[in-house]
């Protein structure tokens, strides 16, 4: 990829818009539980301000449906935490084009910096609404993605947005740049075995990546919500477990496909409501009462896993094994990340909560690469061709 990064262009007195990826977990409270991905920006959000560029940062935070200013999907706790970051104060829109941004576009200064609300709080974003893109796109001199998680998406500011600002310059950050050369470099010649560990909540949108890393790994591991799917693919019972329906057919061919690269969970750490001190058993996998939910793998599985990880030389993980921010229920996403740090594989760490799993269980330092995409970096697996990069600038 030989795109024109943000130093290659003039930003003193320009407004730049930045693209970036703060979707960022929240607690209860609103409070960041990890900033990583604010931290990863700051390579290119200083670049601009540094040079008396004007920055406007827009991102969307989880997936809000109707729920348009909702607190738990706003991304004003990301401007505190961004103004910390930087000490200096960043302005924050109430909205994303309406007048609340327009008012801040307006009053920004050379070196300072606005990140408007939620991009997703608008409809525009997901359709690639022309009307909204243009909005966005009025507002600045050049447009800049620094978004890596968010690259295999074709959201309106990923890629309406610098399309409608033609004639201006395109360019990538730093983040993105750094992100695609490392992960590219590293499954272009994996070293063997080669490990992939599938887990967390998103089952839909990771189900369909499992084929191709069958294809690639020589293992596919499988824990968190997703194994719910396959246990049920087998004919389990999975109780109150959190399931597709729709895809256990899919699941049903994966199995078949898949033969001994597949490994699925042995047991189930299961409760019978989604809290830290819920009633909790250990079950056979596919085994699950009525009443429970599978909240984790069981240790037999944990065990199992660990083994197949040490003796791995590249590991590809995305997504926690259980609900890790809930202990006890963290044991099984604990076993794995001890086992990446025990191993001497490459390790390549995706997604917003893996990410946030590892660090909060300390592992952070003792991993090859910590990406900051989840879905991202397996469309990059996948030998997916990003969009919202292809069309920025050459250099
Ligand atoms: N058995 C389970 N039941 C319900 N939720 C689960 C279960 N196992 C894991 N999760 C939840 O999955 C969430 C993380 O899944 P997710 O697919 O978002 O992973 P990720 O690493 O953030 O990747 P991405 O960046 O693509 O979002 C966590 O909040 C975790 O609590
Ligand atoms: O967390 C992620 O993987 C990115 O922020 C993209 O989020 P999305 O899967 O909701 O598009
Ligand atoms: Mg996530």
């Amino acid at each position: 990829m030989a795109k024109k990064t943000i130093e290659n262009v003039d930003v003193a007195g320009k407004t730049v818009l930045m693209r970036v990826d703060f979707n960022v977990p929240l607690d209860d409270d609103l409070n960041i539980t990890d900033d990583r991905r604010v931290r990863m920006a700051l390579p290119s959000i200083k670049s601009v301000i540094d040079r008396g560029g004007r920055l406007i940062l827009m991102s969307h935070l989880g997936r809000p449906k109707g729920d348009a200013g909702d607190a738990k999907f706003s991304l004003k706790p990301t401007a505190a935490c961004l103004g910390k970051l930087l000490d200096q104060d960043v302005a924050f829109a109430t909205d994303t084009v309406g007048d609340d941004a327009k008012a801040k576009v307006a009053a920004l200064e050379d070196g300072q910096v606005l990140i408007l609300e939620n991009l997703r709080f608008n409809d525009g974003e997901k359709k690639g609404d022309a009307a909204f893109a243009g909005a966005l796109a009025a507002f600045a001199d050049i447009y800049c993605n620094d978004a890596f998680g968010t690259c295999h998406r074709t959201d309106a500011s990923m890629v309406a947005v610098p399309e409608a600002m033609d004639g201006k310059p395109k360019v990538v950050g730093f983040l993105v740049s750094k992100e695609i050369q490392y992960l590219s470099d590293a499954i272009a010649n994996p070293q063997r075995p080669f490990v992939a560990i599938l887990g967390g909540a998103k089952v839909s949108d990771k189900i369909n990546v499992i084929n191709n890393l069958l294809g690639i790994c020589d293992k596919v591991l499988i824990g968190g919500a997703m194994a719910y799917t396959f246990a049920l693919a087998q004919g389990g019972q999975v109780g109150d477990s959190l399931v597709e329906k729709d895809k256990v057919e899919l699941a049903k061919e994966l199995i078949a496909k898949g033969g001994d690269k597949l490994m699925l969970p042995v047991d189930t750490h299961c409760g019978d409501d989604f809290s830290s001190n819920c009633n909790k058993q250990v079950v056979k996998a596919g085994e699950i009462p009525d009443g429970f939910e599978g909240l984790d793998i069981g240790p037999e599985s944990a065990k199992l896993f660990a083994e197949t990880v040490k003796s791995a030389k590249t590991v590809v993980w995305n997504g926690p094994m259980g609900v890790f921010e809930m202990p006890p229920f963290d044991e099984g996403t604990k076993a794995v990340a001890q086992a990446i740090a025990d191993s001497d594989a490459t390790s390549i760490i995706g997604g917003g909560d893996s990410a946030a799993a590892i660090q909060q269980l300390g592992f952070a330092d003792q991993v090859s690469h910590v990406s900051t995409g989840g879905g991202a970096s397996l469309a990059m697996l996948e030998g997916q061709e990003f969009a919202a990069v292809n069309l920025l600038d050459e250099a």
